[in-house]
């Protein structure tokens, strides 16, 4: 019987890096074989699991991916944009899928993933739950069946600690509306209104931002017509789910060709 595939977690220490981590340990499918932290953490050269308080797992806590990805038939990183950008070149030295929850990589940044996505698959979602992927298709649809008379606007919450914004999920849910209206976001985009800003402008698609607490992730896709308004919405109560999303997107890579997917991809859901 052929092994396990091995998963290496990118930003072990984090919210999401530790969830990741206790998802992969439950998981019957795929076994951890290694654990990445910045430069200079704290936990690097540690046991990944007596640094999270628990038991020795036998697995350790690297700063350089190169060592624990010789192992690895994927990399799951929830990290930051330029560290991402690093791991998909090892990564692709390494022939391993990399799933990337990252956000607030700029057009840019998302541009130099390319190289690497030339020589084994990346995954990449803004939100790797299932509803939130549902809701995309859906917003969509809602545009494509109304006009510039219904207002678009997207509004998220974050915990206090998120240090993007938008979202990335309010990002895909923006893109999203954009392609069901037919027009380009980048051109529609309005999301700093501070100060005498003028009247809304007709066909814009406006994003709000909300930080506080532990508010784990809430997006509302607003339709605000004459007399009526239409209301979709996404609440995140536990960030297992986005765990659960880039579980399955490790596995689905497995057998995929190099090149660059989403979670519609993942899930089936590309409509
Ligand atoms: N796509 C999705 O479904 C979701 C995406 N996210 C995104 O994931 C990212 C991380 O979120 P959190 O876990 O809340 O943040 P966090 O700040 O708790 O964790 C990030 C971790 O990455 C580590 N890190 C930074 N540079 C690194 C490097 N070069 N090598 C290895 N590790 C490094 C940090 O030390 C930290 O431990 C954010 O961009 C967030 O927006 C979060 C939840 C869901
Ligand atoms: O930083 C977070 O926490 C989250 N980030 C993602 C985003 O930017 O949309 C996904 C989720 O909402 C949680």
């Amino acid at each position: 019987m052929s092994e396990l595939p091995g998963i290496v977690i990118a930003g072990a220490s984090g919210r999401m890096g530790q969830m990741l981590i206790r998802s992969v340990l439950e998981s019957d499918r795929m076994r951890l074989v290694g654990a990445l932290e910045r430069e200079g953490h704290d936990w690097v050269g540690r046991d990944v699991g007596e640094a999270m308080g628990g038991v020795a797992l036998g697995v350790h806590v690297f700063d350089d991916p190169l060592e624990p990805m010789a192992k690895a038939q994927a990399v799951i990183d929830f990290t930051a944009p330029e560290a991402t950008i690093a791991l998909s070149g090892i990564a692709a030295q390494a022939r391993a899928a990399h799933i990337i929850g990252t956000t607030g990589m700029s057009d840019d940044q998302i541009a130099r993933l390319e190289p690497a996505s030339r020589h084994s698959p990346i995954v990449r979602a803004g939100n790797m739950s299932l509803g939130v992927n549902l809701l995309t298709q859906l917003v969509k649809q809602v545009a494509a069946a109304l006009d510039e008379d219904f207002d678009i606007e997207v509004v998220e919450a974050h915990h206090h600690h998120k240090v993007d914004a938008p979202s990335g999920t309010a990002l895909m849910l923006g893109e999203a509306a954009a392609e069901g209206r037919g027009v380009d976001l980048a051109q529609v985009r309005d999301a700093a209104r501070d100060g005498i800003t003028g009247a809304r402008k007709r066909g814009d698609i406006g994003f709000s931002v909300i930080r506080g607490g532990d508010i784990v992730g809430e997006h509302e896709v607003l339709f605000a017509g004459a007399g009526e308004r239409i209301t979709l919405k996404h609440m995140a109560t536990d960030r297992a789910l986005f765990a659960k999303g880039a579980l399955r997107a490790a596995l689905w890579a497995q057998d995929k060709a190099p090149g660059q997917y989403d979670m519609l991809d993942v899930l089936g859901l590309r409509g």
